[in-house]
Parts: structure tokens; C-alpha cells; sequence
């Protein structure tokens, strides 16, 4: 049996009346990318948060490497391997590529730079920010404001954030959100380059990208996981189609 890398164990949170996650338990295993869906208000922000942190589960537990992270604090779980995207543009725009990436790596690797002069601090930061650019494919637009970029590449910017504090599971919560085709494309095609680098848990709308990229997929309706198989199970399972699907998508 393979260990996974992140374990749900009957993740619970309630909003007054409303079972927002509602015993969520789920695996993902070291290499996988393992996509979330589920129509609106499914419950899939809130399942990230309850992994990052910034939500505290009513009960359950998120256990990563074998810890159990479920009272830890965010910048403590950033420490112990986990990175995440967010569905808002998240970068400062009158910052280069380069000054972006190297200052969120500096503000999450913690005291890891600290006993370097600050030269030679400054240039190890640099350094890792390139080579995460690199990694997205921005090497040549490190030194361009974050805001002259297009929005494909602001979410590439992104990713290379996340990738520059070496995560061993980056948390994407909808990478594609307001891509246009083209952008989308680009985006997929990095997607999957990263994914034989990274474990990788997906939230996303974009169903054509789902099942691209997806090794197995979970399916949450109303704060209930209904289903986790292969893209083929989830494409052929009944109540998938019936509740979230509709037959002339699956
Ligand atoms: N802080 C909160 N207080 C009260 N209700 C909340 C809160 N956060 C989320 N909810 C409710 O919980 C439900 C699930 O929300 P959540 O954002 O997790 O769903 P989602 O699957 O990510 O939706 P979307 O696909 O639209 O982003 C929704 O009905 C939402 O209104």
C-alpha cells in the first residue's frame, strides 16, 4: 500500500444549519493529481481552506507526510511541505516577475535564508525565484512588472510562487479560472509538464481540463464526497452523471 501524501479523515464543517464539508474523507497519493469537483457552493473552497488552514474543521482531521496538520497554523503547514494557488489574482502588480516570487519565497521559507549575509541571502532568493520561473516557462519575463503580464501568465506567476517554497503538494484552487481558450491551453500544457514533478490536488470548474490532467478525480455535491475513481469511473458513474454531469457532458 502506498502512504498518501495527504489524508482527509471525515473533514466536517457546518455554517449554522448547512454542512458546508460533511465528512469529507479522501486520499491523495505521492505523483497523483487528484481534481475536486462539484457544481457551486459543492463545498470545494472550503475543503481547501479546511487543508491550509484557514478554516478550522467543526471535526475530522487533515493528516500530511503521516502528521496530523489539523491544528497546525498556516505559515507551520507552508514549513512542512504544502503550497497553494488562489482563485483571485494574488500577485503585486507594480513588482517584477522576479521581485514577486522571490519575496513570497523569502516571506514563507521563514528564517531558511537567515544565517546568509544579506548579498549572498539576497542572491540564493533570486536564484530560487528563477529557477521557479523558469519551471512556468517565465524566465525571460522575470524582469517585466507583474502587471504588464497577461492573465495567463499571472497565473503562471502564480504557480511559480507556490513552486518556490519546493512544496511536496501544491493545492491549485482553480488554475484556469477566466482563461481564454488559448491561455487555457498553455496553462494545461504546464499543468502537465509540473505534474511528473509534483503531487498536486486540483480544484476546477473546466471538465475538459479535469479529465486531461486528472489521475483520479472526487466528486463533492452539497459537502458530500458522492464518488473518487479513475477519469473513465467518474466519465461512466451514474449518480455522477445524475447529479452534477447532466448526460451530454460526461
Ligand atoms: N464563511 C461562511 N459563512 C457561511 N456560509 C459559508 C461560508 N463560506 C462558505 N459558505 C457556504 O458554504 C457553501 C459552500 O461554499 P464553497 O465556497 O466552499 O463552495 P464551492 O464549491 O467552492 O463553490 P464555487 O464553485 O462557487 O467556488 C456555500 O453555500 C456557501 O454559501
Amino acid at each position: 500500500m502506498v502512504e498518501p501524501l495527504l489524508r482527509l479523515d471525515a473533514l466536517r464543517k457546518h455554517y449554522g444549519g448547512l454542512a458546508v464539508t460533511d465528512g469529507v474523507s479522501l486520499d491523495v497519493l505521492p505523483g497523483e493529481i487528484h481534481a475536486v469537483i462539484g457544481p457551486n457552493g459543492a463545498g470545494k473552497t472550503t475543503l481547501i481552506h479546511e487543508i491550509t488552514g484557514l478554516v478550522a474543521p467543526d471535526s475530522g482531521r487533515v493528516l500530511f507526510a503521516g502528521q496530523d496538520i489539523t491544528r497546525l497554523s498556516l505559515p507551520r503547514r507552508v514549513r512542512a511541505g504544502l503550497a497553494r494557488t488562489f482563485q483571485i489574482t494574488s500577485v503585486v502588480p507594480g513588482f517584477s516577475a522576479l521581485e514577486n516570487v522571490a519575496l513570497a519565497a523569502q516571506a514563507r521559507a521563514g528564517s531558511s535564508f537567515r544565517f546568509l549575509r544579506p548579498a549572498a541571502a539576497e542572491a540564493a532568493l533570486n536564484e530560487a525565484a528563477m529557477a521557479a520561473l523558469a519551471e512556468v516557462g517565465l524566465a525571460d519575463r522575470a524582469a517585466v512588472p507583474a502587471g504588464a503580464l497577461s492573465h495567463g501568465e499571472k497565473r503562471a506567476l502564480e504557480l511559480a510562487i507556490a513552486l518556490a517554497t519546493r512544496p511536496r503538494l501544491l493545492l491549485l484552487d482553480e488554475p484556469l479560472a477566466g482563461a481564454g481558450p488559448e491561455e487555457t491551453e498553455r496553462l494545461i500544457a504546464l499543468l502537465t509538464r509540473l505534474k511528473s514533478a509534483y503531487t498536486i490536488l486540483l480544484v476546477e470548474h473546466d471538465m475538459q481540463a479535469v479529465f486531461a490532467l486528472a489521475d483520479r478525480v472526487s466528486v463533492l455535491v452539497y459537502g458530500r464526497l458522492i464518488a473518487t475513481g479513475t477519469v473513465e469511473e467518474i466519465r461512466g458513474n451514474p449518480e455522477v452523471r445524475a447529479a452534477y454531469l447532466g448526460e451530454d457532458e460526461a
